[in-house]
Formats: C-alpha cells, structure tokens, sequence
C-alpha cells in the first residue's frame, strides 16, 4: 500500500527540454499504467505568477528573488502534497535544484537557500538535463530576461553541479543526469527507465 507518491524532479537550465520531457513522460507513464501527473516551478500561484512577472526584473536584490522563489514552493506544498496523495508519481518542471543552482549563480549562499527550504518536500528522484548553453540557446528564440542572458547562463552548468554535489551528500535522492543534447527521444528513453526503476524498487511485486 502506497501512501505517499513518488516527487519526481525535472532540471536544468532554460531550454533544456523540461517541459517537453514532463509532458511526454506523463503519457509515456500513463500509458504504462503508472499514474502520473506533472507540475511546474515557478506555480501557478498567487506567489508564483508574481514571480514569474519579476523575471525580467534585473534590479531586484538576488535575496529578494530567492526569498521569493522559495516562498513560492512552500505555498504550493499542500497542493503537492495532495498530488502525491492521490498519484503515484508527481513530476515537477523544476524544483528546489533549480533554484538553489540559480540563486547560487547569482551569488547567493547556498546554506542560506537551504535554510529557506527547510521544511518542504524532497524529491525521491532528480532527473538533470544537461546540454551546453549554447546549444539550449539556439533552441527557439532568442533569449531574454533575468535569468536568460548569456553570461548568466554560462555559469549554470557549473552551479548545477556544484548543487548537485552538495545534495548528493545531504539528501536521500537519487540523481540521475541526462544528455539533453540528444534528440527527444533519447531523453524520453533514459527518463522512463530511471522512473521505472524507481517505482519498482519502491513498491515490489509480492
Ligand atoms: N532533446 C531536444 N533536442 C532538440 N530540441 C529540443 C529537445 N527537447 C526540447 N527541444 C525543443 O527546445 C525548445 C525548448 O524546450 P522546452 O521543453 O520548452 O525547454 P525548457 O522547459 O527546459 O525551457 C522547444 O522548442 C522544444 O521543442
Ligand atoms: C523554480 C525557480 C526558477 N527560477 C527561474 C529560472 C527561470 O529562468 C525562471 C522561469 O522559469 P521557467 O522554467 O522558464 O518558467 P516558465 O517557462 O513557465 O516561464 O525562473 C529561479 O530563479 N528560482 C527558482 O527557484
């Protein structure tokens, strides 16, 4: 008896085909008789949509936007938690690592990011899709914002992995990176099996 679905983290930078993946694996799940449902991050929500509207706001204090952000996924929490309640796999376009990476970027402490996100739910699985910069940028067009000029952008590769690394030593999870160079299909593939696997070694057949 499952009583609590399984929070399924989707990563990366802008464009590295995070909301192509939630939405192809929710079906691909679906179909395989897994019950899954997507999310995003930044919400929907009365926080989030405000959030969502500062992103071309470059003169906000980094501290703000991370407050912001991480106030955000804590209104969102008994949204979530209901969702996890009622399917077994929750995928989230975006989550805490993307925001600790891109406030990190912009020069905020990660132990202080952390210290806002006390409390909220830990994915059981993060699913990184890592593609160069460059390449996520010729993808549609052209970049803007906040969080989507170059020379920010060129620092999240490297403020992922650092996240990464300081998760992978504090936190149960399993991190699984993915080559979002490869066309979709690929991509798809190597996230099913990690999901799969996931569900299988959590609820095993009698
Ligand atoms: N693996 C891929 N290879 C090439 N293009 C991709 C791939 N995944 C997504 N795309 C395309 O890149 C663009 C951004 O994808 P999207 O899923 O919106 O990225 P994100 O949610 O990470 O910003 C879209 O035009 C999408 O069709
Ligand atoms: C979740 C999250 C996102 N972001 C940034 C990354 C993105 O550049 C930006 C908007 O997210 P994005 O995924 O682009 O949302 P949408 O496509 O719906 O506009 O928010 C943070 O800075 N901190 C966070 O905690």
């Amino acid at each position: 008896m499952i009583s609590d679905g399984l929070l399924v983290a989707v990563e990366g930078i802008d464009r590295s085909g995070k909301t192509t993946l939630v939405a192809a694996l929710t079906a691909a799940l679906t179909a395989a008789g897994i019950d899954a449902v997507a999310r995003s991050e930044p919400s929907r929500g009365p926080i989030g949509a405000f959030f969502r509207s500062i992103t071309v706001d470059t003169s906000l204090p980094a501290t703000a936007a991370a407050l912001l952000s991480a106030a955000d996924r804590h209104e969102q929490q008994s949204a979530l938690h209901m969702q996890l309640t009622r399917h077994r796999v929750v995928l989230s376009d975006r989550y805490y690592l993307s925001g600790l990476a891109y406030h990190l970027a912009e020069g905020i402490d990660p132990a202080f990011y952390r210290s806002l996100n006390e409390g909220i739910r830990r994915p059981d699985l993060y699913l990184h899709l890592a593609v160069a910069p460059a390449i996520a940028a010729n993808r549609g067009e052209p970049l803007q914002g906040r969080w989507e000029q170059p020379t920010f952008t060129a620092t999240l590769p490297a403020a992922y992995e650092r996240c990464i690394a300081l998760l992978s030593e504090s936190e149960a999870a399993r991190f699984i990176d993915i080559d979002a160079a490869q066309p979709s299909a690929h991509v798809l593939g190597a996230a099913i099996a990690a999901v799969e696997a996931l569900a299988v070694e959590r609820n095993p057949t009698p």
